[in-house]
């Protein structure tokens, strides 16, 4: 199983430290969001995976090799990180074809990624034509080329409409399913949270949080249950009388974790009492993240 391991990994230009002393792994089987604001170091990073910047310090390996070490590095990892790299001139087949060879690929890879990628009716049609979901498309068949077992996005869903947008997501979803590490840069949690199985955050080239993204949910409230009844600390003993965890919300709620609406209801009429709100509660990622990232925003608008 090839994993990516990031260790120590830091990037200066001149005085900035854009990338600092960044420490994760991404694993096999899972779709690793690599979250943070503009500016934070994302796309560095992702460059520094696969050798297009040469890291100041520390290092980032894939299955234990450094990129510059893989004999066949189409065959280890795959990327998207600028989908407008294609010649506008050249037909989608050939630029993948002209891809393949110059790896020493087999030719019929052409045809497989065009088909995954639902390309082959427009394979002999010039990218420039292209939209932007359909260059994005492209840019994912050409990282799918060598089969690698590794791939990585760097915010592939900016500026898609919402097909593209879910297409992508069930994409990478799908690969990750195949046993593949996949790991997929955005600026917007609420776009994380339909897709990854684990967060990393970054806010100014550090590491904010390395999570589970159930965890990260549960932490954030997701999973707890708002209750108000006007025998507020005689139902709080009863709840955890049954083994609840309950603690005092705003304006004379009761927040609820451990059992569901439906348990807290039945309870409540097991004993008369009488709820005024039984509210199961999303958690708000978008404000989770934002407050994490608070102290490492770059630029902020007048109004913040
Ligand atoms: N070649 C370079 N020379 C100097 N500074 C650079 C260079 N490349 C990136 N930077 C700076 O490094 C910082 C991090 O940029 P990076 O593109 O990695 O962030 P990002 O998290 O991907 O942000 P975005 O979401 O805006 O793309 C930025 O301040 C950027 O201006």
């Amino acid at each position: 199983m090839t994993t990516i391991e990031v260790r120590g990994l830091t990037k200066r230009y001149g005085d900035d430290t854009v990338v600092d002393d960044l420490s994760f792994t991404v694993e096999p089987g899972q779709v690793t969001g690599f979250l943070g604001p503009n500016g934070a170091g994302k796309s560095t990073t992702m460059k520094m995976v696969v050798g297009l910047v040469a890291p100041t310090s520390g290092s980032v390996t894939i299955g234990g090799r450094r990129h510059r070490d893989l004999p066949a590095p189409l065959t280890e990892v795959g990327a998207l990180l600028d989908a407008g790299a294609v010649h506008g001139d050249r037909k989608a087949y050939d630029h993948l074809l002209a891809l393949a060879v110059s790896n020493g690929l087999f030719r019929r890879r052409v045809d497989e990624v065009l088909a995954r990628t639902g390309l082959d009716g427009v394979a002999r049609k010039r990218a420039g034509g292209f939209s932007l979901g359909m260059r994005q498309r492209l840019g994912i068949a050409a990282a799918l080329l060598g089969d690698p077992r590794v791939l990585i996005f760097d915010e592939p869903v900016n500026g898609l409409d919402p097909e593209g947008i879910r297409w992508i997501r069930d994409f990478m979803r799908s690969l990750a399913r195949e046993g593949r590490a996949v790991l997929v840069s955005s600026h917007l949690m609420s776009e994380m949270a339909h897709t990854a199985d684990h967060l990393v955050v970054v806010g100014r080239g550090r590491l904010i949080a390395d999570t589970g993204m159930a965890e990260f949910l549960h932490a954030n409230g997701e999973g707890t249950v708002l209750v108000r009844t006007p025998e507020r600390a005689a139902f709080a003993r009863r709840l955890t009388a049954a083994g609840a965890t309950v603690r005092d919300g705003l304006e004379s709620s009761l927040v609820v974790s451990g059992p569901t609406s439906e348990e807290i209801g039945k309870l409540a009429a097991h004993h008369d009492v009488a709820l005024t709100e039984l509210t199961p509660r999303r958690a708000s990622l978008e404000d989770a993240f934002m407050e994490l990232t608070r102290d490492s925003v770059d630029y902020r608008g007048a109004a913040a």
